[in-house]
């Protein structure tokens, strides 16, 4: 295993799985490509990749020529994991992903096939069972008593569902099918979350607040850098009225439109999750900054940059004030 690889996930040699830093396109030209032939390679040689939501996990593709995959903390030789998780709260053994195919009348008749995905054809089935782990598997903050088929935008955790922290292990489960792909293109797409992934390549994290984390983000179509921006709404239960405020939030950034203020581009919201697409802004936390200035007298901005910075954040203010 390369030294490069982030400790906090090992894949065995062996396997045929592919896992790819965040910070490496997943398709083979991201930057050129249409959004339509982001698509092809995927299909092909994938039956499902699930997107982390930590920045230093890679992103799990599954090929085709694998049918199922076992994730744990044992060791391969002992567990017989495919992907080995070292964190505390993973079990030995945790849960199976499996590759079913739907039969001619649907959903149902699962048997699992191991074959590429081809345009037209019936859209594969993915299942997540749990393998009786200690500290369970989660789908949109649900505990999996057995087995579930996973839908295109489902987040799945494992070992816990709670707040978001250093340790997690959780991913957005995106679908190579055709119901991922109608969500990417049709109408419906600002419905789905998982949508998102479709247009735009996430890269690097770029930080986290209060409720969200915010990766960079490359639109598939443009080639533009955008911040994503990702809450997840069960982090919210019982508190209706921070999320009340923050969709309030949302309505009134769609509207401003001004040189200070970051732009809000594009959103999508399903059930479990919102996502903002933002203008990309250079340059990092604003704190940060001002902190990190280069000051003999021990830090600080000088006087005159200082008061640039305060008439821009006066003049954003004017107008936000005076748009409503
Ligand atoms: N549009 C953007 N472009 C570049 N970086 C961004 C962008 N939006 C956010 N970030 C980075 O992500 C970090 C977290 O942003 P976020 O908006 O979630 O929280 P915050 O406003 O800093 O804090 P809080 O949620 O507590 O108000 C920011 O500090 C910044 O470094």
């Amino acid at each position: 295993m390369p030294e490069s690889q982030p400790l906090s996930q090992r894949y065995n040699d062996e396997y045929a799985f592919e896992p790819t830093q965040l910070s490496q396109p997943y398709f083979s030209q991201t930057q050129n490509s249409t959004f339509a032939n982001s698509q092809v390679e995927p299909r092909r040689k994938y039956w499902a990749i699930f997107i982390p939501t930590q920045s230093d996990r890679e992103i799990l593709k599954i090929p085709w020529n694998k049918s199922s995959i076992q994730l744990g903390r044992g060791p391969r030789v002992l567990s017989k994991n495919d992907v080995i998780l070292p964190e505390k709260r993973i079990s030995n053994i945790h849960c199976k992903i499996t590759l079913g195919m739907q039969g001619p009348n649907g959903s149902g008749s699962s048997s699992i096939t191991i074959q590429s995905w081809k345009e037209g054809e019936s859209e594969p089935e993915v299942w997540l069972e749990d393998l009786k782990s200690s500290n369970g598997t989660f789908i949109n903050g649900t505990r999996v008593t057995s087995r579930r088929m996973l839908q295109h935008g489902d987040e799945v955790s494992l070992g816990h569902s709670g707040t978001l922290d250093n340790h997690d292990v959780r991913y957005i489960f995106r679908s190579v099918g055709s119901k991922g792909a109608k969500m990417g293109q049709g109408s419906s797409k600002h419905d789905m979350v998982g949508a998102v992934y479709e247009r735009y390549q996430v890269l690097d994290r770029l930080g986290k607040g209060t409720f969200a984390e915010v990766r960079k983000a490359v639109d598939v179509e443009t080639g533009d850098l955008r911040a994503i921006k990702q809450i997840i709404k069960h982090r919210f239960a019982g508190n209706d009225k921070t999320l009340a405020l923050f969709q309030r939030e949302i309505e009134i950034s769609k509207t401003l439109e001004h040189d200070n203020i970051c732009r809000l581009l594009d959103y999508y919201e399903d059930p479990q999750h919102i996502c903002l697409v933002l203008e990309y802004i250079d340059g990092g936390d604003l704190l940060d900054y001002i902190m990190n200035w280069p000051n003999e007298t021990g830090g600080g901005l000088p006087e005159e940059h200082a008061m640039e910075l305060s008439a821009q954040i006066c003049s954003a203010m004017e107008y936000t004030v005076s748009s409503f």
